[in-house]
């Protein structure tokens, strides 16, 4: 028996961003998930019970506490398991279950209602026969056979004259009919929701069969599908990694092991890295397994996603494709979640809760016993040590599809070609081979790591680098609208004709971005057609998948573009790959940059050779000797991974210790450093203790964070390192509590990641 309930308020009426504690009397028997009757300002509301405790959060008493009235409803509104994962999610990643709640189940803001459905068809005579059903069951049944209805809404059953709720009890007991909650948007009402969800589901069923597959699986991709079947038949929870070289055809893979799934009987989820690949994704896996396919992202409707949501819950959907948010699809037989290009950043949320895409799968397949395969030709540093030890399985697929082999790769030291008097932002060796592309009439892709027409606005003189006002970091000259704009903030101001240091007019765009290598190259071959793809004109998803069909069409020859190039893209006449900068990810300050680069120039080269005619790749680069660019070229993945583990393992840093990074804002540069000190001594202070003075914990910092300064905030950091992550969640936290009863917390914004990403 818990003490306390953590109660969410108000879980039909829109208003749900706060929970509050209650006590339990000893009458009651609650548990999560249960709607209860609580007290709130001198009103009696509803609200979701998600956590259950015996100890208080520090500063609550419960002396003040009222007590959980009543209880509304005993069946779980929300799935138990997903009650127990947004519970494991508040924890793991330090934030409030609601937050956790919200995430997990967005729909809680909307309108729900309850529908009744009879769970066989009755006729006439059925009912003739079932007579020794109790004379008020009986009446119900004919009521809602009269009604002639698949499915009625609860209220409008119990309205009924001729209907109580005792009858509806029984029917319930006796497996009559079942409950089915349902999610209306409010201006949709229950009379247009009529649909039959058993009908749908037979319609689907027959998709299903008609599966036309158009092509033998290889010998490689056989043997990675009857390995992963091998882990879903044990019927434990496993994590699979299939590390696949670039168009070694893994998405044939995931189509082979869904459909394994379905034919079982179970329910998958496929993840995506980008909205942007959704749709395109989509669309074969729609191809294959028609209606039952169902997309899944934060840029879905709120409307849409409702319904998406009712179709995902009542089996109508059983396959759920989407970005990282899609991890939560509540699907009734979830088996199988796949996460393609799994190394990739965008699977991390960087709000609140600040999740990753792996955990959560990993942890709802441990709930439900079944498999989460890792998918990706760069695999993450962590996946691959994972492997390596034997915490997951690994399959690989060496080889590409066919008689296709992986392309070429050469590295041009750009310092040289300065030397040689070469000042365009083309090698000589990449412009030459452009040029064959265009006599061949094949296709190339450029590709660079930022968008802009150029990068900083520098002078000459003396150095002085104009930079946004309220993030100190330099803006980004754009031609459209002639500006520089801040990529964080957003602020932007016209670029000045003379140096505000030192009014020397030798003030000057310099560095690349994808604009200016575009009109470059418009200029070098007038008559070529060049297509870009970047933040700038991808506004609209819509957008993208233009420049995708385009080029897919040959409708120009080079197609010019950001890291949203490097994913997932397959273009058969593509078959020269140039990076025009590889320094640009490599000088980023974070221990990640060289993991990064590898992946991304992997990646990008990976793009190029991938059907009948061979790729070649040519990488610029200020840095040729730097070993990710040397083993990228040379598509060395394992001799990539031995020599930066070992780094990793000397510097203590992840996959070998976890890190939890504090960021603390305050608009004064002083308040916020006088709170990173008090922070730090508070931490300090748990040094003391033997339980964390005789682990590896290390406290790194106070130091002011990469950016400094941001939307007019000062930003300062401390991170705390160690082997245990538990242990490092209760030292974060004891020494948080002692931070907030000192006054130099005052008006100091906390902003907790577990494990971020970048730096
Ligand atoms: N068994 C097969 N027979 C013939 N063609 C195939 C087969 N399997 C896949 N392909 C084709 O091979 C190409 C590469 O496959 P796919 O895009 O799935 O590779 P991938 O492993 O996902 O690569 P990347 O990691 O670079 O995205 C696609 O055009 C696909 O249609
Ligand atoms: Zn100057
Ligand atoms: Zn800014």
């Amino acid at each position: 028996m818990f003490r306390y309930a953590e109660v969410l308020v108000d879980v039909a009426n829109r208003r749900l961003d706060q929970s509050y504690h209650y006590s339990i009397p000893e009458h009651l028997c609650i548990k999560s998930g249960m709607r209860v009757l609580i007290p709130l300002q001198n009103r009696k509301v509803q609200g979701l019970v998600v956590n259950l405790l015996n100890d208080l959060p520090e500063g609550l008493d419960s002396i003040n506490l009222k007590p959980v009235l009543e209880i509304a409803e005993r069946d779980s509104l929300v799935p138990e398991d997903l009650i127990e994962l947004s519970q494991w999610l508040a924890q793991t990643t330090v934030c409030s279950v609601a937050q956790s709640l919200h995430t997990v189940w967005p729909l809680l803001k909307g309108k729900v209602e309850e529908w009744i459905v009879p769970l066989a068809t009755m006729e006439d005579t059925d009912i003739q026969a079932l007579q020794w059903l109790d004379s008020e069951a009986f009446r119900a049944l004919i009521v809602l056979n009269r009604a002639r209805k698949k499915a009625i809404p609860l209220k409008t059953f119990l309205k009924r004259a001729d209907v109580t709720q005792g009858m509806l009890e029984k029917l319930l007991k006796q497996g009559w009919v079942k409950k089915e909650v349902r999610f209306l948007t409010t201006r949709e009402d229950s009379s247009l929701k009529q649909s039959t969800a058993a009908g749908q589901k037979n319609e689907t069923k027959n998709l299903e069969t008609s599966r036309d597959r158009t092509y033998e699986l290889t010998r490689e991709q056989s043997s990675a599908v009857q390995g992963v079947l091998s882990s879903l038949e044990a019927g434990a929870s496993q994590t699979v990694l299939l590390h696949g070289v670039t168009g070694s055809g893994k998405t044939a893979v995931y189509r082979e092991l869904i459909a394994q799934v379905l034919a079982q009987g179970g329910d998958a989820i496929l993840l995506v890295p980008e909205i942007s690949l959704t749709s395109q994704v989509a669309r074969y896996f729609e191809s294959q397994f028609g209606e039952q396919v169902i997309i899944l992202h934060s840029g879905i409707r709120q409307r849409d996603k409702m319904k998406a949501w009712a179709d995902i819950v009542s089996g109508n959907k059983r396959i759920v494709i989407g970005a990282r948010s899609a991890v939560f699809a509540p699907l009734p037989n979830l088996r199988l979640i796949i996460l393609d290009e799994e190394h990739d950043g965008a699977y991390k949320q960087d709000e609140n809760p600040k999740y990753h895409a792996r955990d959560v799968a990993r942890k709802r397949m441990d709930q439900l016993k079944g498999v989460v395969l890792l998918g990706s030709a760069t695999p993450s540093l962590e996946a691959y040590a994972a492997a390596q030890s034997g915490k997951i399985r690994m399959l690989t697929m060496t080889s590409r599809i066919g008689k296709s082999v992986l392309p070429t790769v050469e590295i041009v030291d750009m310092r040289e070609e300065l030397r040689q008097g070469n000042r365009s932002i083309f090698s000589l060796t990449l412009q030459q081979k452009l040029q064959e592309r265009l006599v061949r009439g094949e296709q190339a892709m450029l590709f660079l790591n930022r968008r802009g027409y150029s990068t900083f606005v520098i002078c000459r003189d003396c150095g002085y680098v104009v930079s946004c006002s309220n993030c100190e970091i330099a803006l980004t000259y754009h031609t459209q609208g002639q500006a520089m704009r801040c990529h964080y903030c957003d602020h932007q101001e016209l670029p000045p004709h003379t140096c505000p240091n030192c009014k020397s007019r030798y003030i000057r765009f310099f560095g690349q971005g994808t604009q200016r290598v575009e009109e470059e190259l418009q200029g070098l071959l007038p008559e070529v057609s060049i297509l870009r793809l970047d933040f700038d004109t991808t506004r609209s998803a819509e957008a993208h998948n233009i420049i995708l069909n385009k080029f897919r069409h040959q409708e120009a020859s080079i197609l010019v573009g950001t890291q949203m190039m490097a994913k997932g893209l397959d273009f058969p006449n593509v078959t020269l790959v140039g990076v025009i900068a590889a320094d640009q990810t490599l000088n980023m300050p974070d221990f990640r940059a060289r993991e990064r680069t590898f992946q991304l120039l992997t990646q990008v080269a990976g793009r190029a050779g991938r059907s009948t005619k061979p790729g070649e790749v040519v990488i610029q680069t200020y840095s040729p000797h730097d070993s990710a660019v040397v083993r990228a070229s040379h598509h060395d993945f394992e001799g990539f991974f031995w020599e930066e583990i070992r780094y990793r393992k000397e510097r203590k840093y992840p996959p070998y210790t976890h890190i939890i990074r504090v960021l603390l804002l305050h608009e004064k540069e002083d308040r916020v450093i006088k709170g990173a000190n008090e922070l730090g001594a508070c931490l300090q202070q748990g040094m003391l203790e033997p339980k964390f003075g005789n682990t590896d914990l290390d406290i790194l910092g106070p130091a002011p964070a990469v950016l400094v300064r941001l939307r007019n905030q000062w930003r300062w950091q401390i991170s705390v390192k160690g082997k245990r992550q538990d242990l490092l969640r209760e030292f974060l936290h004891q020494g948080v509590q002692r931070f907030f009863r000192s006054s130099a917390s005052n008006g100091i914004m906390l902003n907790i990641e577990v494990d971020p990403l970048s730096s």
